[in-house]
């Protein structure tokens, strides 16, 4: 397999010292939209089977496997049968969580939660028929409202925006906006510090950090931030025509997670 061309010469020098040396690699992957297809329901979401494979045939032969979500990691390791991916991390919750070889690591209650779970079915009622389809997921440290079925699914997150916001504020959680979702989350953690953290630990010659959403841009400021440490790191975006702003700021963009395959199917040897 051919390897996709970085449109940066930083994306370029970095693919290629992974290509050149896959031992001293650190490739850390988004989820959804990533390594898996966007869904309508958030239950079915799976990844992408070639996605998996390479990820499995990969994990063996470079320093470290991570996926970084939004979702709660055991969540992930579910949907995703990472538990079939040698040494794999999965930072779920934005880096609250840690799953690793079967053991999860995380904090206790989420305070300000349940004030939030409790408001949200007024708040939705008050949408009125544009709340049609609407959906909370319950993610147990916070909850997700998806309009991805509702049949005017932009205006629907929209008109979200502003009481979702005020919600939070009063309830102390932070609010992660992402493809047809607004998220209300425990504050203080973000993919970019998950991922600083991890690379502390493993120390990687070379890294590539792989997303789709906007909760994905703080990972990609982290890589940046490596590569001002001499580690050569390469940002790539699963495109999609729902979050232009992370497509502008990769050194990469592939075709969403079939691309995403393509390019770890082109680091195999
Ligand atoms: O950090 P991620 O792994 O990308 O997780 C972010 C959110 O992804 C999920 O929602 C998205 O995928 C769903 C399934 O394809 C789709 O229906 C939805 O519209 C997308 O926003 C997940 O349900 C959320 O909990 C995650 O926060």
């Amino acid at each position: 397999m051919v390897l996709p061309r970085p449109r940066t010469s930083d994306g370029a020098a970095a693919l290629g010292a992974i290509a050149a040396r896959p031992s001293a690699a650190l490739l850390a992957f988004d989820f959804d939209g990533t390594l898996a297809p966007i869904v309508p329901d958030p239950r079915d979401a799976r990844p992408h089977p070639r996605a998996l494979a390479a990820l499995r045939a990969l994990a063996p032969r470079v320093a470290g496997v991570a996926v970084v979500t939004g979702r709660p990691a055991e969540t992930a390791v579910e949907y995703g049968g990472l538990d079939g991916v040698p040494g794999i991390v999965v930072l779920g919750h934005y880096g609250l969580e840690r799953w690793e070889d079967g053991g999860l690591t995380g904090p206790g209650a989420v305070p300000g939660l349940e004030e939030a779970r409790a408001a949200l079915p007024e708040l939705l009622a008050d949408l009125g028929p544009l709340g049609e389809g609407v959906h909370v997921e319950e993610k147990g440290k916070a909850v997700a409202v998806h309009t991805r079925r509702a049949a005017r699914p932009a205006e629907a997150l929209d008109a979200l925006r502003e009481p979702l916001r005020l919600l939070a504020e009063r309830a102390g959680l932070a609010v992660e906006p992402g493809r047809m979702v607004i998220e209300l989350r425990p504050p203080g953690m973000d993919k970019g510090a998950a991922l600083t953290a991890l690379a502390d630990r493993v120390r990687p010659g070379a890294v590539l950090y792989a997303g789709d959403d906007l909760g994905d841009l703080p990972a990609f400021a982290a890589v940046r931030d490596l590569r001002t440490q001499g580690v050569p790191g390469v940002t790539v975006c699963s495109g999609s025509s729902e979050a232009p702003a992370l497509a502008e700021q990769a050194d990469l963009v592939v075709d969403g997670p079939e691309g995403v395959a393509g390019l770890l199917e082109g680091l195999l040897p």
